[in-house]
């Protein structure tokens, strides 16, 4: 922090820069990069969120979510690239100077502080006047259904709750941009479950507010988010619809991170128009795929299968492989099945509904998969 103050003096410039719809985003990072040291926590990232919008940055632990959300926040020392909030160029500026709110995962509530005194503590902070700070404290508990716990401690209160008055704390100044990171993940499941209808309905709330919400886990971001940016090795990896990510992944790793796809390598066999279904080639056995974009004969690409699309079958499938049963994982409400691809060892997940009969161990049988849910991605040269 001792740097701020340095930063904080230099011009505040308002950029005017828009999005493609004509308004001014609500955030704007163009090609921000951050460093500690010698590693690189976040690279040459760019992506805007719009106002009353919310963005997932999903991605597995170490790629950087955080880093870009404390970017946005002030707490990080961006050292190349520029942050706007609102056509603001705020890379200079300090948190204090942002006017974001933000929630961390461990809540980082004051101990010795009531609830109440927790959420007025940025306000007062901010020397906003005290006949304001009532109305407005009681407000943010209300929406976050804690006001009948305003006079606790945090130690009188359960991690989720501590959680909501944690957000009511970010909500309290009114800002404009609220940033959550892992607001979830040190609750339980049945805690988690609850907390995110919560947030879809404060979602609703708030619909004028822009979200920036950090996350490693899928169904937070597809219950949550408008877009999802996935991030990967300190970049941004894709950006887009949380349908059009998750329906037509672009690349091997939005189908495996976002939906559990495994991943076939094929030759195409012939060339296939964009748009049309044509015959691929795994290790000499034929698969019948979609290409969205077409593809030309002899290039080597590979095909997405989320586990659900499968089906097993004791006779030769229209689109499938024999295979071998290695092992057999009870989910709950579905059995994840292991299986081999017996000509070509490959390996595929295989998920059967739980009331449905699943093979065992050991058992020769064939998967089926209809073509249009076989997606096309390009090869991963990095994996
Ligand atoms: N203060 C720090 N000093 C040095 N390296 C750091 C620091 N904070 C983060 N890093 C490194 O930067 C990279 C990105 O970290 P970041 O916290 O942004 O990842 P993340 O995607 O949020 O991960 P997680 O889901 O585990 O929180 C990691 O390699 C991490 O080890």
């Amino acid at each position: 922090m001792s740097t701020e103050t340095g930063r904080a003096r230099r011009t505040v410039e308002v950029t005017g820069a828009t999005t493609s719809t004509g308004a001014v985003p609500a955030v704007r990072l163009s090609s921000v990069s951050v460093a500690y040291g010698g590693t690189v926590a976040l690279q040459d990232c760019s992506f805007e969120v719009a106002r009353g919008e919310t963005l997932a940055l999903l991605g597995p632990s170490g790629s950087g979510k955080s880093t870009a959300l404390k970017a946005i926040a002030g707490f990080e020392n961006v050292v190349a690239g520029r942050v706007e909030i609102d056509g603001r160029d705020v890379t200079a500026l300090p948190p204090s100077a942002r006017g974001v709110g933000f929630v961390v995962q461990q809540y980082a509530l004051f101990p010795h502080m009531t609830v109440r005194k927790n959420v007025a503590f940025g306000l007062q902070a901010r020397r906003t006047p005290r006949a304001e700070i009532k109305p407005r404290v009681d407000e943010v508990l209300r929406m976050v259904g804690m006001f009948s716990y305003a006079d606790r401690l945090p130690r009188e209160l359960s991690g989720g709750q501590q959680q909501r008055v944690a957000i009511a704390r970010a909500l309290a100044g009114r800002p404009d941009l609220l940033l959550l990171d892992e607001p979830l993940s040190a609750l339980d499941t049945r805690l988690r479950q609850d907390m995110l209808v919560e947030l879809q309905q404060l979602r609703r709330d708030l619909p004028d507010v822009a979200i920036v919400h950090v996350t490693h886990d899928q169904a937070e971001a597809l219950a949550l988010a408008d877009r999802i940016a996935l991030m990967r090795n300190a970049r941004l990896e894709s950006i887009d619809t949380s349908e059009k990510l998750f329906h037509t992944p672009p690349t091997e790793f939005a189908a495996t991170f976002l939906g559990g796809a495994d991943i076939l390598p094929v030759r195409a066999v012939a060339d296939i128009a964009a748009g049309e279904i044509g015959v691929l080639d795994h290790g000499g056995l034929p698969v019948r795929a979609r290409s969205v974009d077409g593809v030309a004969a002899d290039r080597h690409v590979a095909l997405a299968i989320r586990p659900w699309a499968w089906r097993f079958t004791r006779t030769s499938p229209s689109n499938g492989f024999e295979v071998e049963v290695d092992d057999v994982q009870w989910r709950g409400s579905t059995r994840h099945v292991r299986v081999r691809i017996i000509a070509t060892d490959q390996r595929l997940g295989v998920d059967v509904p739980v009331l449905e009969h699943a093979p065992a161990p050991g058992d020769r049988l064939y998967v089926d998969v209809a073509p249009h849910d076989v997606h096309m991605v390009p090869a991963d040269k990095s994996a």
